[in-house]
């Protein structure tokens, strides 16, 4: 049962879960006042009351030897319950898995497909992800080489000449650099079967970081949601290991729809929410706290102020 607005939390008992902290729009500049006194402290407060959240969950498949390898990080695993299945090829032991599940998002419990950076070895998998679900839309939000270290395969051509990934055949139609984002449009064939798929690419979120200024942001977000509509989906996103970045946007995303029609805005059920259908999603307190800078921002009439 999520506590009345406003009531105390820290009078539940053990045995009630907490799901939700509402707040209501007209007194988020004292919430976020509040929660940054004292060094943070509500923030890691709220943060750690997170830290439990699906680990009553299952990842039998991800531990199945024929798919360790195609997990980039050990302790990233996708739950059984949300997973995304590819389509199984005969008899093919783990031939349906892939690293990714479905995040409710605003418009949908299953709006968005939150996958790691594909791994050259996955890359096809991914492609067949991205057909099979009949996504329109692919959110990047990492680099592929970050501090020299690979994050992600490079999975789309590096030019206008065609490339096939298994089955699939991706072509650049075109391509828009920004300061902070690149947003591309591929056609994505499979035989005679041709669509066009958007793919916006975020380059400077630095990983376990927030991106400087935050409203560099909900710049992208705006930017995304001008082409991308409520409609659309699902959505693909990743980032490296697809959970700190993925859900940090995911959850700003729902949260710009959320204060159209909203007089409360439920951060912490929104993370609550998503860390049910896959692991750490919003991965370090700094992220957790980047979301309410964002808002803030947005509330305030800053989002589209820049650093002098
Ligand atoms: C330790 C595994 C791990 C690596 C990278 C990230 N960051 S990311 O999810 O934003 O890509 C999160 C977790």
């Amino acid at each position: 049962r999520a506590p009345d607005p406003g009531s105390d939390m820290h009078s539940l008992p053990d045995s009630i879960i907490e799901t939700s902290r509402p707040v209501k729009l007209q007194d988020f500049v004292a919430h976020y006042r509040f929660m940054s006194a004292d060094s943070e402290y509500h923030f890691s407060e709220e943060y750690e009351a997170l830290s439990h959240v699906g680990c009553d969950l299952q990842r039998n498949a991800a531990y199945m030897s024929v798919n360790r390898p195609k997990n980039r990080f050990t302790n990233i695993l996708p739950y059984d319950h949300s997973r995304f299945k590819l389509q199984p090829t005969d008899d093919e032991e783990g031939s349906d898995y892939i690293n990714a599940n479905y995040v409710p998002g605003y418009n949908s419990p299953r709006e968005f497909i939150v996958s790691q950076g594909p791994l050259l070895s996955t890359r096809d998998d991914f492609w067949r992800m991205c057909w099979e679900s009949n996504s329109r839309a692919i959110v990047m939000l990492t680099r592929c080489i970050e501090k020299g270290r690979e994050k992600c395969d490079h999975y789309w051509p590096y030019n206008t000449q065609p490339v096939r990934y298994g089955d699939i055949q991706v072509t650049i139609l075109n391509e828009s650099r920004f300061p902070d984002w690149t947003i591309s449009e591929f056609r994505v064939c499979k035989g005679d079967v041709c669509r066009v798929v958007r793919h916006f690419h975020f380059t400077t979120w630095p990983d376990f970081g927030v991106p400087d200024p935050p409203q560099t942001l909900v710049r992208f977000v705006r930017a995304f949601r001008e082409r991308v509509g409520p409609d659309q989906k699902p959505i693909v996103v990743h980032c490296s290991a697809g959970v700190g970045r993925s859900g940090t946007f995911i959850a700003l995303d729902r949260i710009l729809f959320s204060i159209r029609t909203s007089d409360y805005v439920d951060i912490f059920g929104i993370v609550y929410e998503m860390r049910r259908e896959r692991v750490s999603m919003v991965q370090t307190e700094q992220q957790y706290i980047c979301i309410h800078q964002c808002l803030l921002a947005v509330l305030e009439g800053r989002e589209n102020e820049h650093p002098v």
